[in-house]
This record gives C-alpha cells, sequence and structure tokens, in this order.
C-alpha cells in the first residue's frame, strides 16, 4: 500500500504551556535530535508534545496530572513537517476551555479510520511491563502495528468488541438460539482477524529473528503468536469445546480476543531484566518498522525517551548502530548537564538541545 504521506520528519516544534514547558520554539530538521538536561528539565514533555500531535493524547497516564502549566488557560503543540509544499504542512494540537484542535494545516486530523501521516515509535520507561503485563497489551501492541500496513483491520476490531460483548451477555443469560448466532459470529469474524495477524506476523517474526543475531541474550529464543485457541482446531471447533466452561464463567474464552504474542525459550516465556525487555522492545519496533517499509510506507519518527537508562555500554552502542542507520528522525532524551549528545552520533546533522526549567538554554549541531 502506498505511503499517504513522505517520511514528514519534523522541520520546527513550538510548545506552549504543556507541564514544566512555558514556551519553547526549536529547529528540529536533522535525522537525530537529542534533549539533554537534568532531571525534571522538561525533555520528555517535548517528546510528550510529539505524540500529542501525532496521536492526540498523551503517553503519561492521568497520574502525571493536568498537562497544561499550573495557572495557564490552556496548551498549544505546533509543528512543521516535511512534505512535497515548500513550508511542509502546519500540525496543530491546542487543548484549552474551548475544546481541543488536532489539525493539518487547519483541517481536522487525522481523517476518521485512515492511517496517520505522523506515525511515531514511542521508547519509553515501559518496555517490562509489556513484555510481561497484560496480553492485551501486547495484542495492542501487534495490532497497531498490523493496523498501518492493513487498515481494515481497525473496523474489525470493532466488530470484535461488539460481538463478544454480545455473546458474554447471551452466555451470562445461559446460552440457547442467540448464543449459536454470537458463536457464528465470532468464528468468522476470528478467522478474518488471525489471518491477517498471521501474514504479518510471519514477516515481522522473519524480520525480529534476523536483528537478533547481534544480541547473544537472544540466542535460540522464539517469537510466537498464540491465536487465541488452539492451531488443530478451527475457531468453530474451539468454541464447541469451550461451551461448558464459558457458560461457567459467563464470558469468551477462545478466539482473537485472547491472543497473545510471547518470546519463548525451549517452549518457556523468556525472563528478562529491564535492559533486555527494553532490547527487545526496540527490536520489535525496528522488525515492525522495517514490515511497513517493505510495504512502501516511509520511515516513522521514533521518540526515544532515555534510552541510555538500564543499557550497558556495549548493549547501547549496538542497540544504536541499528536504530541510529535507520532512515528516518529520532528524537531523543538524556540526562546530562551541558548539551552533550554522548553515545548518538549520526554521520549526517546532528542537533542537541539543552533544557533546564522547561527552556531551551543552549543548542548545539554537529
Ligand atoms: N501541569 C504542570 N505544570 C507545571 N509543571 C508540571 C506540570 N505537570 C508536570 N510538571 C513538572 O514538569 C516536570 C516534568 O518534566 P519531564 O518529565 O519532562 O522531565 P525530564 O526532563 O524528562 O526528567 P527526567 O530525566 O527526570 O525524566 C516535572 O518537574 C513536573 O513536576
Amino acid at each position: 500500500m502506498p505511503d499517504p504521506a513522505p517520511a514528514c520528519p519534523l522541520r520546527t516544534l513550538r510548545v506552549v504551556h504543556l507541564r514544566r514547558c512555558r514556551e519553547v520554539a526549536i529547529a528540529t530538521a536533522a535525522p537525530v535530535v537529542v534533549l539533554t538536561g537534568g532531571n525534571g528539565a522538561g525533555k520528555t514533555t517535548l517528546l510528550e508534545a510529539v505524540y500529542l500531535l501525532a496521536r492526540g493524547r498523551s503517553f503519561r497516564g492521568r497520574k502525571a496530572g493536568p498537562m497544561t502549566t499550573r495557572g495557564e488557560r490552556g496548551t498549544l503543540v505546533e509543528a512543521r513537517c516535511d512534505a512535497d509544499a515548500p513550508d511542509g504542512h502546519l500540525l496543530r494540537y491546542r487543548r484549552d476551555h474551548h475544546g481541543r484542535e488536532h489539525s493539518l494545516d487547519g483541517r481536522p486530523w487525522p481523517p476518521p479510520g485512515s492511517v496517520r501521516p505522523l506515525r511515531i515509535k514511542l521508547i519509553g520507561e515501559n518496555a517490562q511491563s509489556l513484555l510481561e503485563g497484560d496480553p492485551a497489551l501486547r495484542r495492542t501492541f501487534l495490532d497497531w502495528n498490523l493496523f498501518h500496513v492493513e487498515p481494515r483491520l481497525g473496523a474489525l476490531r470493532r466488530e470484535l468488541s461488539r460481538v463478544q460483548q454480545q455473546r458474554n451477555a447471551a452466555l451470562r443469560r445461559g446460552g440457547g438460539r442467540e448464543l449459536t448466532v454470537w458463536d457464528q459470529a465470532l468464528g468468522a469474524l476470528g478467522e478474518r482477524i488471525d489471518d491477517l495477524r498471521q501474514a504479518f506476523f510471519a514477516h515481522w517474526h522473519a524480520r525480529f529473528q534476523q536483528l537478533t543475531a547481534a544480541f547473544p541474550f537472544l540466542d535460540d529464543c522464539e517469537l510466537r503468536l498464540a491465536r487465541g485457541w488452539p492451531m488443530t482446531q478451527s475457531l468453530a471447533e474451539a468454541i464447541a469445546a469451550a461451551r461448558p466452561g464459558e457458560l461457567a464463567r459467563g464470558h469468551t474464552l477462545v478466539g482473537p480476543g485472547r491472543a497473545d504474542v510471547q518470546l519463548t525459550r525451549d517452549g518457556a516465556r523468556l525472563a528478562l531484566s529491564r535492559g533486555q525487555a527494553k532490547v527487545v522492545v526496540c527490536l520489535l519496533q525496528l522488525a515492525a518498522e522495517q514490515v511497513h517499509r517493505d510495504q512502501g510506507l516511509a520511515p516513522a519518527l521514533w521518540l526515544l525517551d532515555d534510552l541510555e537508562a538500564e543499557l550497558d555500554a556495549r548493549t547501547l552502542a549496538r542497540l544504536w548502530e541499528v536504530i541510529g542507520q535507520r532512515e528516518g528522525q529520532c528524537l531523543l532524551t538524556r540526562v546530562a548537564t551541558a548539551a552533550d549528545p554522548g553515545p548518538y552520533t549520526h554521520p549526517d546533522t546532528r542537533l542537541v538541545f539543552h533544557v533546564e526549567q522547561g527552556a531551551v538554554v543552549d543548542d548545539a549541531s554537529t
């Protein structure tokens, strides 16, 4: 599928009243942009600003508190993105007491149901919880990556959610003829979703295996897609077999809503340290991006929040060798007392901005 937009690297970023950042305006047209600063300086907030532009919501949970700077009435984030137009496109996210605006050149963006032209990949602090937490996190991760090459998945997922809710209600009412109707709906829908997932996964898995070669702790590991019912059965057969247990529990126990992606060795789930989990998530993201590139999509904009944390120098160097070599743009943060880009080298332009108390106080390009 052809990409609806060019690579779209950020040329400029302007942030007004987002958390500690009162007003920041930086020119970011470089493959690598490093944001340095001490703890609490506002580096992550600048990544959050880009995330807001791309996804229309924050990656921080409610516990981070209100995003608008205390005492101010609203937040504004604007960016010029590379495009065919001479000045690029203006992306805007604004939130205040009037409501919310998320626009591209003044038009609501992204159009409902479309693939988003500004695609980002965030590597933050939650790598271990993605790999070890609820399977729903990994299903979302898989489906989000699949969605970019298969936008039909969005509607199928919404339909699955509706069918499962109705079916669970029928199970709680004790079954009967209405359950048969929902069984058939789940069977047909589930097989369709699984076909899409399997096709994407085969490609993703192959790319991931290639990338693991540089990381010995992943020797002989296996990335598996557990589809949510036994490989030896059709979904209809699995639904029939699960019937007594489902009636007893009152909810659906088989189908694509139970799928999971697991990293295993000798059949057992791999137990990973925090640093290792971060490497794995980076490799999964890199592999997914390679699949997207193979399908004609432009490279994503990578947001790397304190990649150095938890990684030893050699592992970081290996990882950066792969991430830094990809086409496309990276915005990354590092804890440092000056505009020092540390290990983040790049053969072309690299920009370094030093952040203190929510403001950019120094910038240096190399
Ligand atoms: N609504 C708000 N108004 C003002 N300040 C806020 C608001 N919300 C959060 N903050 C402050 O903004 C800062 C958050 O900064 P941020 O997470 O961007 O720091 P950082 O440079 O990434 O730090 P670290 O390296 O420690 O992760 C914190 O000091 C927090 O108290």
